[in-house]
């Protein structure tokens, strides 16, 4: 691993149970949505490039709320990753993996989490040397029993599943000991980010924190 990380990978992990995978198209709505998770007990946040604004996004945050860990989401390739460092992400999270992107991550200054749901990626990771790694899409690949079945032959790996994950499950993923945190959608919910409803999501945040089994 790279010392000029100034968190590491298992800092990021370990910095909540919860990561939310925020999808924003207005940059306007950043700073209140990062606040209000933040007021909820989340630091580490997950803006996805799924949308033109999410850049600037994330600029606004890490200008605007420099306590949060924020972090870039959907990034899958080197040009990319560039771009969120230039924006000031503090990591970048992919849901897969290229080569190309697993050479450029260790040689980032922030640290790059790719994306697996099989052993030969993770074998390929592992190669890159790469020991924290994203399961995605959760539940749709095999979800809590293929993640408990890995860590037999690879048990020096830690996951951080997303994808179909919620309320009613998170905990069965926290509960693998292959498992710190977990990603979702659900802390923030796109007709609250819409409507500005900040007070729904701190109290999604808050349940979800407080509920957290961390084993
Ligand atoms: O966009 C990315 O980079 C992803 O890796 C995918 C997200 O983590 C999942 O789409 C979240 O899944 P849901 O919580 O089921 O909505």
């Amino acid at each position: 691993m790279t010392s000029k990380w100034k968190y590491s990978p298992a800092d990021i992990f370990a910095a909540g149970p919860v990561v939310p995978v925020l999808v924003i198209n207005d940059v306007e709505k950043a700073v209140p949505l990062a606040k209000a998770l933040m007021a909820g007990g989340i630091k580490v946040l997950e803006v996805t490039l799924r949308t033109p604004a999410a850049i600037d996004v994330i600029k606004r945050i890490a200008d605007e709320v420099p306590d949060s860990l924020i972090g870039a989401g959907t990034v899958t390739n080197a040009q990319q990753l560039k771009a969120v460092i230039e924006a000031g992400a503090k990591f970048a999270i992919s849901p897969g993996m290229t080569a190309d992107l697993l050479k450029a991550g260790m040689e980032a200054e922030i640290p790059l989490i790719p994306g697996i749901s099989s052993t030969s990626e993770l074998m390929k990771g592992k190669d890159a040397g790469y020991t924290h790694m994203k399961f995605f899409p959760a539940e749709a690949s095999g979800g809590v029993k293929a993640i408990k079945a890995i860590s037999g032959p690879f048990p020096e790996f830690t996951f951080c599943p997303t994808g179909g994950i919620g309320p009613g499950n998170y905990n069965d993923y926290l509960a693998l000991k292959n498992v710190v945190c977990v990603g979702g959608s659900w802390l923030a919910p796109d007709d609250a980010i819409e409507s500005g409803d900040w007070d729904r999501i701190t109290q999604l945040a808050k349940e979800a924190v407080a509920g957290a089994k961390i084993s």
